[in-house]
């Protein structure tokens, strides 16, 4: 494609995704879609400069309110992931004087806003949060996340997963705390991969691996996956209860249950019973309640855990939308604690860096739920022989709490509490 033509359609996506209307990976699906003759390396370039717009929003509108031409233009040609020289054939003389301007700003005279790209009201509690971890979490947040696959421990061994995807040129490492994982350089099309296709691996964040694991649902267990989705924690439960058991996938919505379908297929799991429910508390859950051995919560969040891979969020999500969240998360955790037995155990997690919407609503469970015993995430990690497990919690070892710029993993918290009374 022309580098003009190319510039163009990514002005076209950048005014697409900055609607948002939609989430960001929709829209670029979308766009896709409707422009099928695009080759890899065209739609990687639209793809990563639409992002890169998301990423560093405040500094580029910055920045463009000089130069001349469609604000979006100005906003596609600052984000551009492609070369310097391919870019600059593009331009006008102009917009070439305005660029080398722009390249030339010192970073260290930018103003905060301009340099950590986030909302106030994200910026504000992270600051508060992190101290000087603030700004590696910004970094860190800039960064692309890495590609890891959870192995099928009901089928295969890491160690010959490893190998085979080596055999077919997709160098995989073992993940640093997850026995199950594999971390996989680039982003290789793992829909071709044989080991893919015989359900060996899931493509599953480290951090969504840990939680599986802390919910440690063993053989033989009534389990439930509360907010199921499309299944990611549904599946390695399934597989640590090595298929026995009856293991509950619940969620609102039919529409992402019905996405765990073609995964369970190639998962060889029969234990899994999917389920639709109409809110928290319905029947189903009522006469569930009191036999179960382990519940995850992996509640609906803000997401911002994730914004390597979904930069939008920071710009769809407000103060507003996190209070709904809030409410909807302690009125989840509530319903579902209903349902453990004595002995049994429920994990709340979510993916997001937020208090509000992790550390607060676990204070106030505990609170009001005398008859649930708080447990230490730590020595939960450490039981199922994770290494370093310290490192992946609050400093007193209660909370799983896992962060971009420390652990390489989305942002991810996670509490655990033990039913102790009928
Ligand atoms: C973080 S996602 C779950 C991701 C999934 N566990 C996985 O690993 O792929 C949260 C899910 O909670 C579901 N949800 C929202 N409100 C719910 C409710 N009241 N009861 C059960 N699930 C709910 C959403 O539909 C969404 O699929």
């Amino acid at each position: 494609m022309h580098p003009k033509a190319l510039l163009d359609a990514c002005a076209d996506l950048v005014a697409q995704v900055l609607r948002f209307e939609h989430p960001a990976d929709a829209v670029v699906s979308r766009y896709f879609r409707e422009h099928r003759s695009l080759g890899p390396r065209e739609r990687a370039t639209l793809a990563e400069t639409a992002y890169a717009v998301l990423r560093r929003k405040l500094l580029f509108e910055h920045l463009a309110g000089s130069g001349s031409g469609p604000r979006e233009r100005r906003l596609a040609i600052l984000g551009f992931a492609g070369p310097r020289d391919f870019l600059k054939s593009a331009l006008s003389e102009p917009e070439k004087a305005w660029l080398d301007h722009c390249d030339g700003i010192d970073p260290a005279s930018l103003s905060e806003r301009h340099r950590h790209n986030l909302p106030e009201w994200l910026a504000e509690p992270l600051k508060a949060q992190l101290g000087d971890d603030f700004w590696p979490l910004v970094e860190a947040l800039n960064e692309p996340a890495p590609l890891d696959l959870r192995v099928n421990m009901l089928t295969d061994k890491r160690e010959d997963v490893r190998q085979e995807l080596k055999l077919a040129g997709i160098d995989a490492r073992p993940t640093p705390y997850s026995p199950w994982g594999l971390r996989v350089q680039d982003k290789p099309a793992l829909t071709r991969v044989d080991a893919f296709a015989r359900g060996a691996i899931e493509v599953q964040d480290e951090g969504s691996q840990l939680l599986a694991l802390l919910t440690d649902a063993r053989r033989g267990q009534m389990v439930v996956d509360f907010c199921a989705g499309a299944g990611g924690k549904t599946l390695a439960l399934g597989a640590a209860m090595r298929n026995t058991g009856r293991l509950y996938a619940f969620d609102v919505s039919a529409h992402r249950l019905e996405k765990l379908k073609p995964r369970l297929a190639r998962s060889k799991l029969s234990n899994v019973h999917p389920a639709a429910i109409a809110h928290e508390r319905d029947d189903r859950i009522k006469r569930l309640a009191g036999k179960i051995d382990r519940v995850i919560v992996d509640a609906p969040c803000s997401g911002l855990g994730t914004l390597r891979r979904n930069p939008d969020l920071k710009w769809r999500q407000s103060p507003q939308s996190l209070a709904e969240l809030t409410a909807k998360q302690a009125a989840i955790l509530e319903s579902a604690a209903r349902l453990l037995k004595a002995g049994g155990r429920i994990v709340y997690a979510t993916c997001s860096l937020l208090r509000a919407e992790n550390e607060d609503i676990a204070a106030a469970f505990t609170a009001g739920h005398p008859g649930f015993r708080r447990l230490q995430v730590r020595e939960l990690l450490e039981a199922a022989k994770v290494p370093d497990a310290a490192s992946l919690c609050s400093a007193d070892g209660q909370d799983l709490r896992l962060w971009p710029q420390r652990h390489g993993t989305d942002g991810f918290y996670a509490a655990a509490w033990e039913k102790v009374q009928s």
